[in-house]
């Protein structure tokens, strides 16, 4: 068991430091990394999925690759154009609504993407729940116009029911994302009619076997996202992707990137956009250059204990 710290390039959303502990288990290793302001129940699932990786394994994949988009965080245009670039992708996710950046700054950093990728790429956005109906509307109209044409907006607004509403006002596509991890019942989300694609994280839904229901219930295209993991934790959002019976989108996979480090040498890091799908998760062998110092350790430790025994 390993605590590793590792800093972010950029901000997103709200941190700049990425922590977690690496278990390993008969299968391999797992990865513990629930955000510093989760409470403890919420920890639950991302300890059911690391547990799952390192003692159980994944599912047979049925791909040996998955295509992957690239993460742009809340960064002027000019970085934006230089983050997609360099990255290989051909899908761009970009985040906006930021309650420190306006609008007209979003709609600058989507232009700016679409020129990186050419008219070719496809380029969605992730709002984390921050508009209203009303708002949310006229920024994606804004934002499509800006964009050239979005593939999707991820979690516009907070509710299923505002979703299902901004759905029925915009021609652009819906993902839900917070409306699916946090849902009791996934299946409210496509019946409420309040998305076209749903995002999958596998740790805070309870591993890739969970995740695999969750989709299978939901009944909508998916979209694997990360939880913003070094290469262990991505390894089961790629199992999970791998074993999806179908897959229409990149998937939000290629966040290494956005990390200064990583745990392993195996990194799995985009290459030409795409990523294979690990039987098991790589070795952590650079642990020695992250480990998280004494006090970020205990702190780990101590939460790796209490939600263990909830
Ligand atoms: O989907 C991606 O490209 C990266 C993952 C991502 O955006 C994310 C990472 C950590 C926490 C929340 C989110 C999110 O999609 O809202
Ligand atoms: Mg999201």
């Amino acid at each position: 068991m390993d605590v590793y710290a590792i800093s972010l390039h950029n901000r997103f959303r709200g941190i700049t430091v990425r922590e977690g502990v690496l278990l390993r288990g008969e299968a391999g290793w797992g990865e513990f990394c629930p955000f510093a302001d989760y409470a403890d129940d919420e920890c639950v699932p991302w300890l059911a999925s690391a547990s799952e990786a390192a003692n159980d394994g994944w599912p047979a994949p049925v791909r040996e690759r998955v295509e992957v988009n690239t993460t742009v965080p809340v960064v002027p245009p000019e970085r934006a154009y230089e983050l997609v670039a360099a990255s290989g992708c051909r899908t761009a996710k970009v985040k906006v609504a930021d309650p420190r950046a306006p609008l007209a700054g979003d709609c600058e950093r989507v232009a700016a993407v679409r020129d990186a990728l050419g008219p070719g790429g496809a380029i969605r956005v992730d709002a984390n729940t921050a508009w209203d109906v009303d708002t949310a509307v006229g920024a994606i109209k804004d934002l499509d116009r800006a964009a050239g044409g979005l593939e999707y907006v991820e979690q516009p607004c907070p509710s299923i029911g505002e979703l299902a509403a901004v759905r029925r006002r915009v021609d652009v596509r819906i993902a839900a994302d917070e409306s699916i991890r946090r849902a009791e019942d996934p299946m409210k989300v496509a019946v409420a009619g309040a998305a076209d694609i749903a995002v999958l994280k596998v740790a805070p839904l309870g591993g890739v076997r969970r995740a695999l229901e969750v989709a299978e219930a939901c009944g909508l295209p998916c979209v694997v996202s990360s939880a913003v993991e070094s290469s262990v934790g991505l390894a089961a959002g790629l199992a999970l992707a791998g074993a999806l019976p179908s897959l229409d989108f990149a998937c939000g996979l290629g966040t290494l990137s956005l990390l200064r480090g990583d745990v392993s040498t195996e990194s799995l890091s985009p290459v030409d956009g795409y990523l294979p799908v690990p039987r098991v998760a790589p070795e952590p062998d650079l642990l020695g250059d992250v480990r998280a110092d004494d006090k970020v350790r205990t702190w780990w430790l101590d939460r790796l204990g209490r939600v263990s025994s909830l």
